[in-house]
């Protein structure tokens, strides 16, 4: 299955080499970058917070992506984008409900056509902003894996392409931390960002994981991993380094299992309300309204 949103137009100014500087203090990952397989990339420091970059290729860079955090639960929330698209179709990843209306504001600065607010599973430490979004942007599809089991307007299955523009995700099948936990990966693709990227939900966590099974490592190495959570202050981490570093991937399946039967994590503080309401995707069938 392959879901489209915009028309496919290509003028010259597409072509017109970007990097939008930035820096945010609420951002953990405190700059936004923008980049296309294969070009060069140099950049000047013009202040301690701002950078200039050119690039020194013709290829298009596409990609706008921000890392969001909602401090309450440490969930990351991920902001795509193709900004070399007319239209700058975007989608978010993992929104929780009490950042909702940040999101939505950063989307609005940087003039994005929201068009999916997505899940990896079915969260149980905090409700989804989907429903949330869903009523204050009228045309925004939510987006979950249909072994899910939840509700929303678009189920997606592994091997399922989810397109923003001319760049797309893929759905990958991680179950273990829920049974419909799914990994959506940048595409694999001449005009698609290199390195590829995860976006892993809670089946990998940076040295840890909500449990895994191995298709995340079966990505080439240099593949950038952004977790649903993180709860040491680290943003993203590799295939590679996972494969060396994750202090529980890297034992044999039964030091494996004593690992993860042996946590002894508390009950968490949200799990009796957020479940149910996930499974509504968050208040699924809202009335749209006015933002
Ligand atoms: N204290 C938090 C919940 C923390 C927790 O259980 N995190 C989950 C992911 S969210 S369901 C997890 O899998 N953690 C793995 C780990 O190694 O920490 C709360 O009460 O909400």
């Amino acid at each position: 299955m392959l879901l489209n949103v915009g028309t496919f137009i290509r003028s010259a100014t597409r072509f017109s080499p970007f990097i939008i500087p930035h820096s945010s203090p609420s951002s953990p990952s405190s700059f936004c970058f923008s980049f296309s397989p294969k070009q060069t990339v140099s950049f000047t420091l013009q202040s301690s917070q701002m950078a200039s970059f050119t690039t020194l290729s013709q290829s298009p860079p596409k990609l706008l992506f921000r890392q969001l955090f909602e401090k309450e639960s440490s969930t990351y929330t991920y902001l795509l984008a193709d900004c070399s698209h007319p239209d700058k179709p975007a989608l978010l990843i993992d929104p929780v409900d009490r950042t909702v209306d940040r999101d939505l504001n950063l989307v609005k600065e940087l003039g994005l056509k929201l068009i999916y607010a997505m899940n990896t599973h079915v969260h149980a430490d905090h409700v989804t902003g989907t429903g949330l979004i869903k009523g204050k942007v009228p045309g925004v599809k939510s987006v979950i894996s249909k072994a899910s089991g939840s509700k929303a307007d678009v189920f997606v299955e592994p091997g399922d392409k989810i397109s923003f523009g001319d760049l797309f995700l893929e759905v990958r099948a991680t179950p273990g931390h829920t049974m419909g936990c799914v990994t959506y990966v940048t595409g694999d693709g001449p005009d698609q960002p290199q390195p590829r990227m995860a976006f892993t939900g809670d089946a990998l966590l940076i040295r840890g994981c909500g449990r895994t099974d191995f298709q995340i490592f079966t990505l080439p190495k240099e593949t950038l991993l952004y977790p649903a959570h993180d709860y040491k202050g680290f943003s993203v981490t590799t295939v590679g380094e996972e494969m060396l570093y994750n202090p529980r991937l890297t034992k044999d399946e039964e030091t494996f299992k004593n690992i993860m039967e042996n946590l002894n994590l508390a009950y968490p503080k949200m799990i009796d309300v957020a479940v149910p309401a996930n499974m509504v995707c968050g208040l699924q069938d809202l009335e749209p309204k006015a933002n």
